[in-house]
């Protein structure tokens, strides 16, 4: 049996036009971002998706995607699932600063390795920081001290989110079932690196765009059984990963 999954990084969000690393930051998707997300619903509709449960993080710019998709599809009944471990990489004391000026402070190279790379952290925040997540409730009152990160590298980020899509999401997925995973770019990178085997190497070069789904044709072992592909304009999908590779540049 081959089975869909559908994979949508949330739509432009205030930060991302500011061009501002974000990480754990909550913020709200722009005019821009909504409009992406109302067109996501279109395409998955005109493609005749019928999702029976949607996951997403505790970030609103994700959670505000996932409604718009489900209302554009007339599928708002569906269950949904927040949960943080979907929520994108923590960026360290690297959260709200632009990354352009970052990269001209520091090297187009070293905000590459900070962005990019698999395992090289960001640097942390220290735990007396505003920007602690554990001053906010949602975090707070779910999640252990040493599960509230200082700041995270991808394969981090893939150690507290590939278990629990193993052990949640993939049973459903096994059982036939259509799932919608509303998330972030690097903690869907993350979820990319685990469908595809792609190596520690080569997440590197992997950037997705906002807004655009990616469906994942899925055998029973979960091994994709062609090429993931972004629905709707194929070139503009390719452009958009591609400006989001040049965010980081001086
Ligand atoms: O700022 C962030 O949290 C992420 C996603 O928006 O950015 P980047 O593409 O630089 O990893």
């Amino acid at each position: 049996m081959t089975t869909k999954l559908v994979l949508v990084r949330h739509g432009q969000s205030q930060w991302n036009q500011e061009n501002r690393f974000t990480g754990w930051k909550d913020v709200d998707l722009t005019e821009q971002g909504r409009a992406e997300a109302a067109r996501a619903a279109e395409l998955l509709k005109d493609a005749g998706f019928e999702f029976d449960v949607a996951y997403t993080s505790v970030l609103k710019r994700a959670i505000r995607t996932l409604w718009t998709i489900l209302d554009g599809m007339d599928q708002m009944w569906i269950p949904v699932i927040r949960n943080w471990r979907l929520n994108e990489r923590h960026y360290g004391a690297l959260q709200g600063l632009n990354k352009a000026e970052t990269a001209a402070e520091y090297g187009d190279e070293q905000v590459l390795i900070w962005r990019r790379s698999y395992d090289i952290p960001p640097p942390a925040l220290e735990l007396s920081d505003e920007r602690w997540a554990g001053n906010q409730r949602v975090y707070r009152d779910n999640l252990t001290s040493e599960q509230i990160p200082l700041s995270e590298s991808l394969k981090d980020t893939v150690a507290r989110f590939v278990p629990y899509f193993e052990e949640e999401i993939a049973p459903k997925i096994r059982a036939g079932k259509q799932v919608l995973i509303v998330a972030h770019g690097n903690s869907l990178r993350s979820l990319v690196k685990h469908l595809d085997g792609i190596s520690d190497e080569d997440i590197l070069k992997l950037n997705i765009p906002t807004g655009i789904p990616l469906v994942y044709e899925l055998d029973d072992n979960l091994k994709p059984v062609r090429d993931a592909y972004y629905l709707g304009d194929a070139d503009a999908a390719e452009a958009a990963a591609a400006a989001v590779a040049n965010q980081g540049k001086a």
